[in-house]
C-alpha cells in the first residue's frame, strides 16, 4: 500500500472532527462519554489478559481497538459488555455501572460477537421477533421490517438462517444488535471471513449505523485499512496494555513519513518495546 492510498483515506477523513483533541478539553463532562472506564483489569489465574485499561469514548465516535491476537481485545469487550466481570477497575457504559448495574447496561448495548449465534433452523424474521420479544419491545413486527429495511435486507426476511451467506448472517446479526436501539454498538472483528464486496457492504452499514442512528460504535478490528475507512479514533492494545489513543488525522499526521498503514502500526508497537 502506498502513500497515496493513505492521502486518499485521509482525504475522506479530512472533515472529521478531531474527537481526540475534544475529548481531552478540560471543558469536558463525563456524561458526554458513552463510555468511560479506568483501571481496568482482568486476571485469568496469574495471566493479566487485560491490565489498567483507562479509555474514554463519546458519543457519536466510531472508535478503533487494534491489537494483534490475544491482545485482550475481545476480553475487553466481553467485559463492557457484562459478559465477564473485571478483576479490578471500574468503568460506565451509557452511563451505567458496568458491574452493579449490569442489566442497564444490557438494554443500553448492542453487541455483534465474532462467531454471531442464531437458531439456525428458524427464519431471520423469527430470530429477529425472538429477540425483539426478549428485549421487551412492543411492537416487534413493525420495528423488524424498520429495521431490516435500513439494512436493505428485507428480502432475506423468510429465508432459514442455515441458508443464508456470511455478509448476510452478520448483516442479520446486526439487526439483532440494534433492534432494541442502543446507545452503543460493540463489534467483535466484524469482517472477518467477509469477502471484499461483504467487507465494503459492511462497513458502509456501520458509517450509516453512525451518521444516520447516531450510534456509537465501538470496534475490535486487526484490519488497518478498515481503521483508516471508518473510525474516527484509535486506541492499540498490546499484551493487554493501551499502548496509543488518539485520533485517526492526528495519528496519520504524526506518522506521515511512514509508507504504509502496516508500518505506522510497526513504528507505534515497537516504540513501545523500546
Ligand atoms: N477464559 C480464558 N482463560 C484463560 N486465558 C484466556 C481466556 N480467555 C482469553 N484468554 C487469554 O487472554 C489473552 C487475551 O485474549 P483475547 O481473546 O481477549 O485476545 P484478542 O485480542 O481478542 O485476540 P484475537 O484477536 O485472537 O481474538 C490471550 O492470551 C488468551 O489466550
Amino acid at each position: 500500500m502506498q502513500t497515496d492510498l493513505l492521502s486518499e483515506n485521509m482525504s475522506e477523513k479530512e472533515e472529521m472532527k478531531d474527537i481526540t483533541k475534544e475529548a481531552s478539553s478540560k471543558e469536558e463532562t463525563s456524561s458526554s462519554f458513552v463510555l468511560d472506564i479506568h483501571d481496568l483489569s482482568k486476571m485469568y489465574g496469574v495471566f493479566s489478559a487485560v491490565n489498567n485499561l483507562t479509555l474514554q469514548v463519546k458519543k457519536g465516535e466510531i472508535f478503533g481497538f487494534l491489537g494483534h491476537n490475544g491482545a485482550g481485545k475481545t476480553t475487553t469487550i466481553n467485559m463492557l459488555t457484562t459478559l465477564l466481570e473485571p478483576s479490578s477497575g471500574s468503568g460506565t457504559v451509557a452511563g451505567y455501572d458496568i458491574v452493579e448495574e449490569a442489566l442497564e447496561v444490557r438494554r443500553k448495548i448492542g453487541y455483534l460477537p465474532e462467531n454471531v449465534r442464531f437458531y439456525d433452523s428458524m427464519t431471520a424474521y423469527e430470530n429477529l421477533d425472538y429477540f425483539a420479544r426478549l428485549s421487551g419491545i412492543s411492537k416487534p413486527d413493525s420495528r423488524i421490517w424498520d429495521v431490516l429495511d435500513f439494512l436493505d435486507a428485507r428480502t432475506y426476511a423468510h429465508k432459514k438462517i442455515s441458508t443464508l451467506s456470511k455478509g448476510m448472517r452478520q448483516r442479520i446479526g446486526i439487526a439483532q444488535a440494534i433492534i432494541h436501539e442502543p446507545e452503543i454498538l460493540f463489534l467483535d472483528e466484524p469482517t472477518s471471513g467477509l469477502d471484499p464486496f461483504g467487507v465494503k457492504q459492511l462497513r458502509d452499514v456501520i458509517l450509516r449505523l453512525n451518521s444516520e442512528k447516531g450510534i456509537t460504535i465501538f470496534m475490535n478490528t486487526h484490519l488497518l485499512q478498515e481503521v483508516t475507512k471508518t473510525c474516527s479514533t484509535i486506541g492499540v492494545l498490546n499484551h493487554g496494555n493501551l499502548i496509543y489513543l488518539d485520533s485517526l488525522s492526528n495519528t496519520m499526521k504524526r506518522f506521515r513519513d511512514e509508507k504504509s498503514l502496516e508500518d505506522i502500526y510497526l513504528n507505534i508497537e515497537n516504540s513501545k518495546e523500546e
